[in-house]
This record gives structure tokens, C-alpha cells and sequence, in this order.
């Protein structure tokens, strides 16, 4: 073996085997790489692992699959790694455990090996997680949250070294008031298994506890909120994963839990909504009035249906032919830096994204990044606010592509994860044709803005009100709901009342509970309505009043400002890879790229 510590680069070199086969074993810098070599000593194949994508590093004969077992054998060792699972050309791979036994002429000689390979994984992985705080939900999804989490997860953090406090469910939003009352001291990152909801827990309850701790109120709209230092991760098991895909790229339990072993992490833009003074919700990835916010509306009064109820009440509110009017008001992002119409992507490693972390933190190296409170706003000049005015299919405010399964390239292809803006597509009402092809386009590869009735911005902050006329009205309607609902010895309290007294007690509020308050608004909605709408098929009276999805949960207020506070939290993940970068280098192959060290 021989071993160059002289400069900063370990560089360590010895013939090792496996199955018989003899390899040359190099571990130089940032990978341990190893090369077959034939009968006439001639390289062939090289596989290049990347110390960082290095799991655990196990003395003797170890597998974990199906179970665990171990042969403690002098002369071998197991190395365990990141391995990707090619599928096929431009699609996003998928991450399973590499699994690779080598046998060495001598037990020293093994000894040297595992111990230099353990101390570049400390050097090059000083970010990874040692203990996390898990929370499952139960009923996430198609129930599998437990099973998920003990026979996929739990053996390949108890492999990676990494313990975890385990917290089951027993009831909605329990995660997030943990995360806000408990002592999280010693843990490195808090995880969700389940679905948006679940994140969606998470991210309310690490920003609520990062700006309580720091003496920010969240309610101030206009506060900058301080970065949050404890990182999220996602095990998707939900019925919805999207975040998890539009910031891994597949919705893969094993994939995510990689990300997390080796510490990944995405900084992540948040939306704030606020009504008046009032926080309301966090976003990451829609904040919809209109159709979106019908058709998440009309699901939950269909629960009992299990995630079809979307594509149902998608047809519905589709047939139901509505539109809106509104008033929008948005503060545009500077345009010489990105456009939601450049034909980029967010990918792993988006430079866009690098750039505006130097812009948004600025006098600050990434060590200190989240260990001080910085102002994100002091270098730019706030900018001057547009005004729009009309009757919108939707209007939709998304932090990041907001892809998924259904829609890969999402709501807004070019928005990026990290950039400190959010784009705003404004869908004016059109014919049902042509809302039918806006929709269409989601799912192909033509663009969905390059539509006379599609307008697209790229902003930082939005502000939504009703017309004079409307807001009279909604106003009426709200005090007709409220004295129904007194009047009403069982009747539900006023969301709006309801929803306000719980985001300062941080209680739980029920969707459903206010998909009914919903169909109570707009029956009175209806009732009051002077004007009459012929709006399709099923409905001859349609509200003029939406409702607000903000990552799948409906929101009681209309009048809402957004405002996007760049990098709040980091997820566990690193952003969509390029499939195409390859990670293993067969020598001579002309597609290396500089992930390969022996190329290089
Ligand atoms: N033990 C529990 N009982 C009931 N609800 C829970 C429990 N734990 C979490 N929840 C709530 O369930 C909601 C949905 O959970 P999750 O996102 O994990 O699953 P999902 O199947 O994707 O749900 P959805 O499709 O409704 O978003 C979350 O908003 C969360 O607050």
C-alpha cells in the first residue's frame, strides 16, 4: 500500500479483490476509485465513488438486505454507497444502496484501508446528520408510514451511524407543536414520513421556532424573517409528495433517505401570506385562487374517495366553466437576473441560485451562513409595485416548479428553488377550449405561457383583493355566515375567527371543517347573487368569490399579501440531478465529466 499524507490530499493505492478479480484501489482527494486489472495487467472498467456519497464502511462480510448479517473476517471489508439507478435517458434516477465486499492480502493492510476511508468520510462529510427527529404519520398516504420508515429507513441510518427519536402520530399537527414547544437540543434535523401535509407541519414548525428564538414576529408582514438552521427532511409516503419531487426529482423513500444520510442540503424559498397583520400560512409550492383553489375545495368533500377525489373535482370545477374577478398587485424581481420564460431549469447545483445566495446573504461565507441574523433585503431597493385588474380562471404564486408525476415540468418550468422569487401566472378567463389547452400543456412539453390569456411574472411579492363591489359582498357574506353560524346552536364558529385564534395557539384547524364553511359561503354566495351567471353544466349560479389553496390546504381569508423570504429553510436534498452527468467512468469514455477523478 502506499500512502501520500504530505499534502492535504490523502492518496492511498493498493491491489484489492473482489470475487477474485484483482482492481487497482485508489482513494485520492474526493473519491475512492477501483480498476480492474486483466491477466497482462492492462486497467479495464473503473468504478469512481465520491467520498461524500460514501454510506458506511463496514470491517468483514456485511449485508443489510434482506437483513442484517455480518461475517467478521480478517482481510475483507464492505464499502456501502450511493449507487444511481439509471432509468432511461433524461429521466431522473432513482438512488439505491451500492453494496461493494473487498478482500485484502492482509489484515493490516484491511485495517489501513477502512481506517483511511473513514477518515476522508469525516473530512469531506462534515455536514451529515448524526441525530434526527422523526415523525410519522400514520395514516399519510396508503397507510404505509410505519412500514416505510422500519423496513427502508431505519436500517440504512442505523448503518450510517445516525440515531432517531421516533414520534408516531396520534393526531394532525402534533409535529408541528413539538417542533415548536419541545427541546430539539442535539438533533440535527427534524423528518416527516407522510405526505405535503406532513412537510407542510415541519416547515411551520421550524420557522415558528426559528423566529420565536430570534424575537421576530411573524405576523409582521413586512418582517425579515431569520434563515432556518435546523434542515427538513422529506421520506415521501403521502398521497400527495410533490415537494419532495420538485426538490429530489422522484418520490422514492430510499432515494430521500440517502439524501439525508449524506447530508444534502437545498436552501428552499418560502412564501409568507398574510392577512392584514395576521400570518396566515407558509408556501413552497402553490398559493392558487380560482380553479385551483375550487378544485381542492370541491376534493375534500370528497375525501372518501382517496386521491381519485383530485381528478374527480378536477373534472367538476373544470365543467363548472368559472372565473373570477380580482385585483393583483405584484412587485417584479429584477429581470436581468432570470425570467420564468428563459427556458432554464432549477437543476442540482443551479447557478442562479448560487448566485442569489451571495446576493441575498451577502458578507458571509456558507460556515456562517445560518449562525447569524442577516438581512436579506438591505442591498436592494424594494421596486415599484404593478397593478392588474380583470376576471382570472386562476391566479397561482409558486416558489418552485412545482413538478410532480403527473406534470414534470410543473406550474412554472423555470422557476428555481432558491432564487428569492416566486413566479405569478395569471390566467384571465378565457373559452372552456382554451382553458382546456392551458391545463393541457402541463403535461406535454409545449409551453403553457404561450397563451394570449396566460401572463407570467417573475416577483417577490404579491398582494390580492376583490373589486369594491365584491369585497361589500364578501363582507355581507361573512356577517350573514356569521350570524347563521350563531344562530346555529351546533353550527361551525367562523372560520375566519376560528383559523386566526389558532394560528396564535397553534391548534389544529379541519379541512374539512372548512370545506363546509366553504359550501355554506357560497350557497349564501349564491342566494345573494343579483346578477346571474350561466356557467356551465353544473352550476347556473356560480360564486364570485374563490378560495385560496396554499399547498393543499384551503385558506378562510381572500384578501391575502405573499411576500417570499429567499433560502428560509434547507431541505435535505440537493436539487434535480441532470441524468445525464454520469457517475461512473468507464476509463476512455468521452462523456466524463469532472466528477470523475481519473479523468481529470
Ligand atoms: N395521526 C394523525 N391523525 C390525523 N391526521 C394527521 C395525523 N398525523 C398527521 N396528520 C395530518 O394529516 C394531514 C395529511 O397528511 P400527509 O400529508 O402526511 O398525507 P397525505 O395522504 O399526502 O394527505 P393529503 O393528500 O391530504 O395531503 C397533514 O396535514 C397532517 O397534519
Amino acid at each position: 500500500m502506499t500512502s501520500d499524507m504530505e499534502t492535504d490530499a490523502v492518496r492511498v493505492e493498493s491491489s484489492l479483490w473482489i470475487q477474485n478479480k484483482r482492481y487497482r484501489a485508489l482513494l485520492s482527494g474526493w473519491y475512492f476509485s477501483w480498476t480492474e486489472v486483466d491477466k497482462k495487467n492492462r486497467d479495464r472498467k473503473t468504478v469512481s465513488v465520491p467520498v461524500s456519497e460514501v454510506i458506511a464502511v463496514e470491517e468483514g462480510q456485511v449485508d443489510i438486505q434482506p437483513q442484517k448479517r455480518v461475517e467478521d473476517t480478517d482481510r475483507d471489508f464492505t464499502l456501502f454507497y450511493v449507487k444511481r439507478n439509471i432509468r432511461s435517458r433524461g429521466q431522473c434516477t432513482s438512488w439505491s444502496l451500492g453494496r461493494t465486499q473487498f478482500c485484502c492480502p492482509s489484515r493490516d493492510l484491511r485495517d489501513q484501508w477502512v481506517g483511511q476511508l473513514r477518515t476522508a468520510l469525516k473530512t469531506h462529510s462534515p455536514s451529515r446528520p448524526h441525530r434526527l427527529l422523526v415523525f410519522i404519520n400514520p395514516y399519510g398516504g396508503k397507510k404505509r408510514g410505519k412500514q416505510i420508515y422500519h423496513s427502508l429507513v431505519a436500517p440504512l441510518f442505523e448503518l450510517a451511524g445516525i440515531s432517531s427519536h421516533v414520534v408516531v402520530t396520534d393526531r394532525a399537527h402534533q409535529a408541528r407543536d413539538h417542533i415548536l414547544k419541545k427541546d430539539l437540543t442535539g438533533f440535527d434535523g427534524v423528518i416527516c414520513v407522510g405526505g405535503d401535509g406532513m412537510f407542510s407541519e415541519l416547515l411551520h414548525g421550524v420557522i415558528g421556532r426559528t423566529q420565536q428564538e430570534a424575537g421576530i414576529s411573524e405576523h409582521d408582514p413586512n418582517a425579515v424573517l431569520q434563515p432556518c438552521d435546523l434542515h427538513i427532511g422529506i421520506i415521501p409516503a403521502g398521497s400527495t409528495d410533490c415537494v419532495c419531487f420538485a426538490t429530489v426529482g422522484i418520490n422514492d423513500p430510499v432515494t430521500s433517505t440517502l439524501h439525508i444520510i449524506i447530508g444534502d442540503s437545498q436552501p428552499l424559498d418560502v412564501c409568507s401570506v398574510h392577512h392584514h397583520s395576521m400570518l396566515v400560512r407558509y408556501s413552497v409550492s402553490l398559493v392558487g385562487y380560482g380553479f385551483y383553489g375550487d378544485v381542492l375545495a370541491e376534493s375534500e368533500r370528497h375525501r372518501w374517495m382517496g386521491p381519485v377525489r383530485y381528478d374527480y373535482s378536477g373534472c367538476l370545477m373544470y365543467l363548472c366553466n368559472r372565473s373570477y374577478p380580482g385585483i393583483v398587485e405584484y412587485l417584479p424581481a429584477d429581470p436581468q437576473r432570470s425570467s420564468p420564460r428563459d427556458n432554464s431549469r432549477c437543476l442540482s447545483g443551479c447557478h442562479v441560485c448560487a448566485e442569489s445566495t451571495e446576493r441575498l446573504f451577502p458578507h458571509s461565507d456558507t460556515s456562517s451562513l445560518y449562525s447569524s441574523k442577516l438581512s436579506q433585503y438591505s442591498s436592494e431597493s424594494e421596486g415599484e409595485w404593478v397593478r392588474v385588474e380583470g376576471r382570472f380562471r386562476c391566479v397561482s404564486l409558486t416558489c418552485m416548479s412545482s413538478s410532480c408525476p403527473r406534470s414534470p415540468k410543473g406550474l412554472s418550468p423555470s422557476a428555481h428553488l432558491a432564487d428569492g422569487t416566486g413566479d405569478l401566472i395569471l390566467v384571465r378567463d378565457t373559452n372552456p377550449l382554451g382553458f382546456l389547452t392551458y391545463l393541457h400543456r402541463h403535461t406535454t412539453t409545449q409551453d403553457q405561457f404561450d397563451l394570449p390569456f396566460v401572463e407570467v411574472h417573475r416577483v417577490k411579492a404579491v398582494r390580492f383583493s376583490l373589486p369594491p363591489g365584491e369585497v361589500e359582498e364578501e363582507e355581507d357574506d361573512h356577517e350573514e355566515e356569521r350570524g347563521r353560524q350563531s344562530n346555529t346552536e351546533e353550527g361551525p364558529e367562523d372560520p375566519e375567527k376560528h383559523f386566526s385564534h389558532n394560528i396564535d395557539n397553534r391548534k389544529s384547524i379541519s379541512q374539512q371543517h372548512l370545506a363546509e364553511w366553504v359550501k355554506g359561503r357560497e350557497t349564501a354566495n349564491s342566494k345573494k347573487r343579483k346578477k346571474v351567471f350561466l356557467c356551465g353544466p353544473c352550476c347556473s349560479k356560480p360564486p364570485s368569490v374563490s378560495v385560496w389553496n396554499c399547498d393543499g390546504e384551503i385558506l378562510p381569508q381572500t384578501e391575502i399579501s405573499c411576500r417570499v423570504h429567499g433560502q428560509l429553510v434547507r431541505l435535505f436534498a440537493r436539487g434535480i440531478e441532470d441524468g445525464a452527468v454520469p457517475w461512473t467512468c468507464h476509463e476512455g469514455n468521452r462523456n466524463c465529466k469532472a466528477r470523475c477523478s481519473l479523468h481529470n
